[in-house]
């Protein structure tokens, strides 16, 4: 990703002049007069929540020792709180910023493509989310607490608008006021993602059109080659070596230019099939959007009805469909859905997997065996008119190979993880397609999901030996066993991988699984045994962690493994997202007496606990889960794909 807006709301826009007018007022020079309104002012000029004094005096043109004085008259008054910061000069911020905003407030840092907002309502947060990136909602520092938005090139290039004109109307209709930098960039993000596009010649071959001459003759010349262009039609466009669609897309978006993709699909034999569920509306407005782009991935959270809003896709559609899931559970459940939910002969449903092969108008595979070169005729077989890949970041490299294949269909991803979060984003983004989203916030607020406090997630064991191993032994060993089951090593792997932008840390019950965890993620390991020092400079190495942050230098730790045993009298540093790894079992008694301990071990971070499926630690997690939901706690349980 070439974005390089990697930093962080709280990031210090040090001495850098700001954007647009913001500039010092000379007649403000009385600085025993600095009302909070000037404090804001140059709390705005600065592009930060909080200043301290010397950069007050720099924007309101005063000195530094008469900016102090008014600052601490203004902390006298009860109107300005401060922080001393370790090592640091004093900062203030507004008291009452939170309260004040019981208005909706919105405040742009153009340099950093960031709004935060206070209080914003539904419609300020429908038009963000058509071309900005919901970062956060929680803000830890003072003055932030709100919803801090990040315009990153690909929501530019995605925004769903006819023109230029139209974005930047959105993008003025929520500002404050206007940002002209903010605008030019926009503006040519939205001109580069519109300079080249794909379309099918009435002849059925593709066609390459770009908008200039030069273009066709800088840009494409230097990315592309024989292999992808056949020959050139004229100055401006190119006939398409079939099958090069794919690497076209991928050479040219990474070199800044999304392709624009409007060739005929095949839509394969038709397929007859209606929903009977009605669409909310948000599913709606998914299945619109897809349609009119003919690719796209829907990103909602768990149980926001992505599988539903894909059967109406399969049915909008109308042309046969192949399905791709992790597991074949998964492919079972998906036959349930699509029964339930769609008129669709039960005869015209094919699964293929392991066990069946059976290729029907609507199959369903999984991605393991749609990788092997053997089971090549699942893409040949049929003219698939759509593909849909369901948990669309579990999708693998020899999948990915076969890209050739499936770019002249339609394709359907979906997927519970912001797609950006996942690692694989650009394969995702250009391959299968741009991500198709609802607010989250919205979601939740609206009451179709819950946002979790605790999520329980089922871990399937790695294999069948370290099942019957379990099934052999008895007792403590037993309990033991179910703690560290292997699979649970790739399951932190991917919540971790999942949250980069949070720190954390990772709870587990017995020393040596501790030790073989921190080594397989490269994190230290605390346990009752560490010496105070060692913890205590780990604890602060982790609490001046930042985990946005891209500086590799630095010393600073963004994931714990920590021993659960033994762990009353330490201070656990605040983590924003905790994995309990093990520490589920025991008698009824002592399970009663750690619930709550054991599942929410830190602050308000989001808790992940893993529960080897098939062991005793399921029926625990199932109990604690109850525990929980009658002390208010919201709780979700998952199975993790095998
Ligand atoms: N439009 C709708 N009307 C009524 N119920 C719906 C609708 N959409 C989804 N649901 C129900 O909500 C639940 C979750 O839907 P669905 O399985 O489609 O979500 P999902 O986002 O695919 O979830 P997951 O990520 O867990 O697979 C299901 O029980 C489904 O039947």
């Amino acid at each position: 990703m070439t974005d390089d807006t990697g930093d962080d709301a709280g990031e210090d826009s040090g001495g850098d002049a700001p954007d647009d007018d913001a500039t010092p007022d000379p007649d403000s020079s009385d600085a025993d007069n600095i009302s909070v309104d000037r404090f804001h002012e140059a709390l705005e000029a600065e592009e930060r929540p909080v200043a301290t004094a010397s950069e007050v005096a720099r924007r309101l043109g005063t000195t530094q020792a008469a900016a102090r004085d008014a600052l601490a008259a203004l902390v006298d008054r009860g109107d300005v709180d401060r922080l001393d910061v370790e090592a640091d000069p004093v900062v203030f911020y507004p008291r009452d910023w939170g309260a004040l905003a019981s208005r909706e407030r919105v405040v742009a840092f153009p340099k950093r493509r960031e709004i935060v907002v206070d209080r914003p309502t539904q419609y300020t947060r429908a038009r963000l989310s058509q071309f900005a990136n919901l970062v956060d909602t929680t803000g830890t520092e003072p003055g932030t607490r709100g919803y801090l938005y990040r315009i990153r090139q690909e929501d530019v290039w995605a925004a769903p608008f006819d023109d230029a004109d139209a974005l930047v109307g959105a993008l003025r209709s929520v500002l404050p006021r206007r940002f002209e930098h903010l605008e030019d960039w926009v503006r040519d993000q939205w001109r580069r993602a519109h300079r080249f596009r794909l379309s099918t010649h009435e002849d059925g071959y593709v066609v390459l059109t770009a908008a200039s001459e030069s273009l066709m003759g800088n840009v494409a010349d230097q990315h592309l080659d024989d292999d992808h262009l056949r020959a050139p039609i004229s100055d401006t466009e190119a006939w398409v070596n079939e099958g090069a669609v794919a690497e076209i897309k991928r050479a040219l978006y990474d070199a800044g230019y999304p392709v624009e993709d409007d060739r005929d699909l095949e839509t394969g034999d038709p397929v007859d099939i209606e929903l009977t569920t009605d669409l909310r509306d948000y599913q709606e407005t998914w299945v619109e959007t897809f349609l009119d782009r003919k690719s796209g991935v829907y990103v909602g959270p768990p149980g926001s009805g992505k599988t539903v809003a894909a059967i109406a896709t399969i049915a909008a559609v109308g042309g046969e469909t192949l399905i791709l899931v992790p597991s074949r559970e998964l492919a079972d459940q998906w036959r349930e859905e699509l029964l339930d939910h769609s008129t669709v002969d039960p005869g015209d449903i094919g699964l293929y997997h392991g066990g069946t092969k059976d290729i029907s108008p609507v199959t369903i595979a999984t991605y393991q065996i749609a990788g092997m070169d053997r089971h090549r005729s699942l893409f040949d077989s049929r003219k698939w008119g759509l593909i849909c890949f369901d948990e669309v970041h579990h999708v693998t490299a020899p999948v990915y190979s076969r890209t050739a294949e499936f770019q002249s269909k339609h394709r359907l991803g979906l997927s519970a993880t912001p797609v950006s979060e996942t690692g694989s984003e650009e394969d995702i983004y250009t391959l299968i397609g741009q991500p198709i989203g609802a607010d989250w916030d919205a979601l939740f607020e609206a009451g179709f999901v819950q946002e979790p406090e605790v999520e329980i997630r089922y871990v399937p064991w790695r294999d069948e030996l370290a099942q019957s191993e379990y099934a052999a032994a008895d007792g403590r060993e037993r309990r033991r066993l179910a703690a560290e089951n292997p699979a649970k090593v790739e399951e932190i792997r991917y919540l971790l991988a999942a949250h980069r932008d949070k720190k954390a840390l990772v709870f587990v019950e017995y020393l040596d699984h501790g030790r073989e965890i921190a080594d397989a993620l490269g994190a230290p390991f605390i346990s009752g045994e560490t010496p105070h020092h060692e913890r205590a400079e780990l604890f602060r190495r982790f609490r001046a962690a930042d985990s946005n942050a891209e500086d590799t230098e630095s010393d600073d730790l963004d994931v714990l493994v920590v021993s659960r045993v033994g762990d009353e009298g330490i201070d656990l540093p605040n983590a924003e997202l905790a994995v309990v790894a093990s520490g589920l079992g025991g008698s009824r008694r002592q399970g009663s007496q750690r619930a709550g301990r054991t599942m929410r071990p830190t602050g308000s971070a989001l808790v992940y606990v893993l529960a080897t499926r098939g062991s005793s630690e399921e029926e625990f997690a199932q109990r604690q889960m109850r525990h929980l939901g009658r002390k208010g706690v919201r709780v979700r349980e998952t199975n993790v794909a095998e």
